[in-house]
């Protein structure tokens, strides 16, 4: 079994629904992110996949739609305002955690049809939430 990582690094803003503490205030996050992908195969060049296509389609996805943006819960009343504005925004159906946010690239990576087994998501140099298919 063959097991590769994809190292991202973004820039994004958020506040957490039905939170007490500071996080319920619109705060940013220099985050990284780990796309693990595994499979039993390599092709004829030897690899699993080519580490620039997960950048050409996987980071330059997470450049264009998270990437110094808001990321936001759909029921966050603070979208009305945004929406006012020219600042960007990508609304999730869930509460914006660490958790919601690395499970959301994941999906994405699925959608490119990586063979992902896990994505990590680092919000802050202590605080990391894993994500797993
Ligand atoms: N399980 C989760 N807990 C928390 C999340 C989360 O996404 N999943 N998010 C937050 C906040 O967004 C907050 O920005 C991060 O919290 P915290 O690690 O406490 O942030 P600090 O900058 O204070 O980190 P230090 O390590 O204390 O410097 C809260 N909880």
């Amino acid at each position: 079994m063959y097991r590769i990582t994809q190292e991202i690094h973004f820039c994004y803003g958020h506040r957490l629904l039905n939170y007490s503490g500071k996080c319920r205030h619109l705060h940013g996050h220099n985050a990284r992110v780990q796309i693990i992908l595994e499979g039993a195969d390599l092709d004829e060049r030897g690899m699993l996949i080519d580490f620039s296509d997960i950048k050409a389609k996987l980071r330059t996805w997470i450049d264009d739609e998270l990437d110094h943006r808001m990321i936001l819960c759909k029921d966050d009343p603070v979208l009305e305002a945004l929406k006012d504005t020219e600042e960007p925004f990508f609304v999730i159906d869930d509460n914006p955690t660490a958790e919601n946010i690395a499970r959301l690239i994941y999906n994405k990576a699925v959608d490119f049809e990586f063979p992902v087994v896990e994505v990590c998501l680092w919000e802050t140099p202590n605080s990391q939430a894993t994500y797993r298919g």
